[in-house]
């Protein structure tokens, strides 16, 4: 529960702040809780409201100070004379890393006004800081699309039927598989995702069924697979186009009989789970080429989801920019900066191949990169819709570019056959999906 009248007040002093001990006797009559601390502290007590002298030495150099400020749930306010306030950049880097400043000498009134602001609004950066935790699950967008996609998932939610989540990497497979989970009657139980172009062919069977104590040469132990991981809940099948297809026919013979064996058992362990799968392949062109099973397809996808690319749908571009430069302040313990005109028409006109994990991926560089208090399209690795006459860069920046492209036009091209983009561009799949990583766009 929120209660700022209740709670007690709490003041940490960065010393040496000789004149901020002249305030105490004042603030402990009105209620301030006060500790101090050193600049380089490593575990500063904890506190709502933090007092920082800000000497024009340590501007020169404020790594401490961003340090302190990053590892605390603080609201900052700098005290520092008229003459240090004029330094160059000085303001910037207030505005950046402090809530409030106050000039020397102290106005007590004054000062106890800020406290009392900064109080309130680390209360609410708190109270903030555990709503996005929620949101951090939540299936985010504004546009027509996304409302009628979370419509459609309050509708499967109530059943027990398997789905089948198609749309290109990044757009939301997998929150939308949790987000049906969490609302479904088996939200108490356990949701379990299994990547199933990430485990080796030889393991996926031991993997989702289990096996038994010696079944195979390195199976000392039985080990109950991911379907028994999931019994009561949700198991998740992600890339289910990627299982080979022997292991097609045994995953369409647990779905139809309800019951599986280990590898190496011979007794029938019942299952009691709810199959979602997931795919960014054209599973029809892939059952014309025989690589995927008309009758698991049809077992799969008994009720349908698509996720729309971030492209088809750019009016969601700025609320899920502003949602993750708010999480990954947080995570880096900067205050949220918004985006330069500049760069939210950068992101509005980009095509996002990598569609929201890309966008997530930008978004925290941008946090991390920024120097002023908006983030420039240059933070984001972004260029200029209609650039006129290029900047020179450097040929390290210019061969990111072209990894990034060749890796774009790879995954567009040959979004069904990873393994033949791999090919095509020279490196193994491996190394594809690693560089996918890389440039955010997996
Ligand atoms: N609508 C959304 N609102 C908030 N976050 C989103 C939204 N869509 C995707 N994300 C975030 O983007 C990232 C990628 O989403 P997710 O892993 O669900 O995509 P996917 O389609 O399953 O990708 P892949 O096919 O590569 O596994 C995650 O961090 C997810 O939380």
């Amino acid at each position: 529960m929120f209660d700022v009248v209740d709670s007690a007040r709490r003041l940490l002093v960065v010393d040496p702040c000789a004149d901020c001990l002249t305030l105490l006797p004042e603030l402990r009559s009105a209620g301030w809780e006060v500790s101090s601390c050193a600049v380089d502290s490593v575990a500063p007590p904890p506190c709502d409201v933090g007092l920082l002298r800000l000497q024009t030495a340590q501007l020169a150099r404020p790594e401490r100070i961003k340090e302190l400020i990053r590892h605390s749930n603080t609201e900052w306010i700098a005290v520092l004379s008229p003459d240090a306030l004029r330094t160059k950049g000085v303001g910037d880097f207030i505005s950046e890393w402090f809530f409030d400043f106050h000039t020397l000498p102290f106005d007590v009134e004054r000062v106890q006004v800020t406290l009392g602001r900064a109080f309130g609004m680390a209360r609410l950066r708190g109270r903030g800081r555990a709503i996005n935790e929620e949101l951090g699950s939540e299936l985010l967008g504004q546009s027509h699309a996304m409302e009628e996609l979370r419509k459609l998932i309050t509708k499967l939610a109530a059943t027990d039927s398997t789905v089948l989540i198609h749309g290109e990497s990044g757009t939301g497979k997998e929150l939308v598989a949790r987000t049906l989970h969490r609302q479904s009657r088996r939200s108490r139980g356990p949701f379990v995702a299994v990547n199933c172009g990430a485990i080796p062919e030889h393991l996926i069977q031991s993997e989702l069924f289990g096996h038994e104590k010696g079944s195979f040469t390195g199976a000392h132990q039985r080990k109950i697979g991911r379907f028994e991981a999931a019994a009561g809940g949700t198991l998740f099948l992600d890339e289910v186009a990627d299982l080979p297809l022997d292991l097609q026919a045994n995953l369409l013979r647990v779905l139809q009989e309800r019951q599986l064996e280990r590898v190496g058992g011979t007794q029938a362990i019942p299952v009691d789970v709810r199959v979602l799968a997931a795919t960014h392949m054209d599973l029809e062109k892939a059952i014309a080429e025989g690589r995927f099973r008309e009758d698991l397809f049809y077992r799969l996808n008994v009720l349908q989801v698509e996720t729309l690319p971030l492209r088809e749908r750019p009016g969601d571009i700025p609320l899920l920019a502003d949602y993750f430069s708010q999480l990954y302040s947080q995570e880096i313990g900067r205050r949220p900066r918004r985006f330069s005109d500049d760069a939210m028409d950068a992101m509005k006109a980009h095509p996002w191949p990598g569609n929201v994990r890309e966008l997530a991926n930008r978004v925290r560089r941008g946090q991390v990169l920024a120097d002023g208090r908006q983030i420039e399209l240059e933070d984001l690795g972004l260029s200029r819709s209609a650039p006129t006459a290029p900047a020179l860069i450097t040929l390290e920046e210019y061969k990111r570019r072209a990894e990034y492209q060749a890796l774009s036009e790879a995954l567009a091209r040959y979004a069904d056959n990873l393994s033949l983009a791999a090919r095509l561009l020279g490196i193994s799949r491996p190394t594809f999906y690693r560089l996918l990583h890389k440039h955010g766009i997996r």
